[in-house]
């Protein structure tokens, strides 16, 4: 048994699947599953944006949460295709995800737009995931940890400490998303811990030790309890393994047991 007393953060990110009917059926399916989570586990759903109203809809009154995946930073204006957070707290949206690698890769987003982004969704009132993690070759090169302080201080650039509480971080190693290469627990661990002790240089140990940390990365029903384990995962952002009820589920009961 963990000795943290921080409650354990679970979120599926969906990216760029489901409809809204299987939005629909896959939350149902998860709902009566994951209901014994409740005060123990924070379960939640980012899905897309065309899903979102669906979503809440579909969850209300269950103790699943709903996330978004991405918020503009600027309150409104010429962004064609772009979503405020004003509209996502509107449509009863508590989470979003941001700075997911997948956005820094595909969709040019910068630190400089994470730390945007991040302090847009925290001053309307959003819980922000915050995703950050090193390429195989920044790895291989032994700078994982100076990879990893670099995003922390530019993604949290001017977040306060209690904002920074409200904020959840994904440490995402790039090399484990979708290839079913997981971080092995003790990696995972290693650089969840040098993320909390980023933090207290930055804030100070009471505020980092109040920080959820997640793992995300080819998270699964086989290795989520172990990756759980260590004293500072606290929680995971899966992406394949939360389309899937009985997976995501797993996930769920292995941080309830953790
Ligand atoms: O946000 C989730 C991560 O990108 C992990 O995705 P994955 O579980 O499919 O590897």
């Amino acid at each position: 048994m963990k000795k943290s007393v921080r409650k354990a953060i679970i979120a599926g990110n969906w990216k760029m699947n489901k409809t809204r009917p299987e939005a629909k059926e896959l939350l149902e399916a998860i709902k009566p599953l994951v209901a014994n989570a409740e005060g123990k586990v924070e379960v939640i759903a980012c899905v897309p944006f065309t899903n979102l109203e669906t979503a809440v809809n579909t969850t209300a009154g269950s103790n699943i949460k709903v996330g978004a995946e991405n918020v503009h930073f600027e309150k409104s204006g010429a962004f064609t295709g772009e979503i405020s957070a004003d509209m996502l707290v509107e449509l009863g949206v508590e989470y979003v995800v941001i700075g997911h690698s997948e956005r820094r890769q595909y969709f040019g987003e910068t630190d400089e737009t994470v730390n945007k982004r991040t302090k847009a969704a925290l001053a309307a009132g959003l819980k922000p995931i915050v995703c950050v993690g090193e390429l195989l070759w920044e790895r291989e090169c032994n700078i994982t940890e100076e990879v990893i302080a670099r995003q922390i201080k530019l993604d949290l650039y001017d977040v306060s400490a209690e904002d920074v509480k409200k904020t959840v971080i994904a440490y995402e190693p790039v090399w484990a998303i979708g290839t079913g290469k997981t971080a092995t627990a003790d990696q995972a661990e290693e650089v969840c811990a040098f993320i909390r002790a980023t933090l207290a240089k930055i804030y100070d140990e009471a505020t980092a030790q109040a920080v959820t940390i997640q793992y995300g990365g080819s998270m699964n029903a086989g290795n989520a309890a172990e990756l759980l384990s260590k004293e500072n995962v606290d929680g995971g952002l899966i992406g394949g393994a939360s389309l899937k009820a009985a997976d995501f589920n797993t996930i769920v009961q292995a941080a309830v047991n953790g």
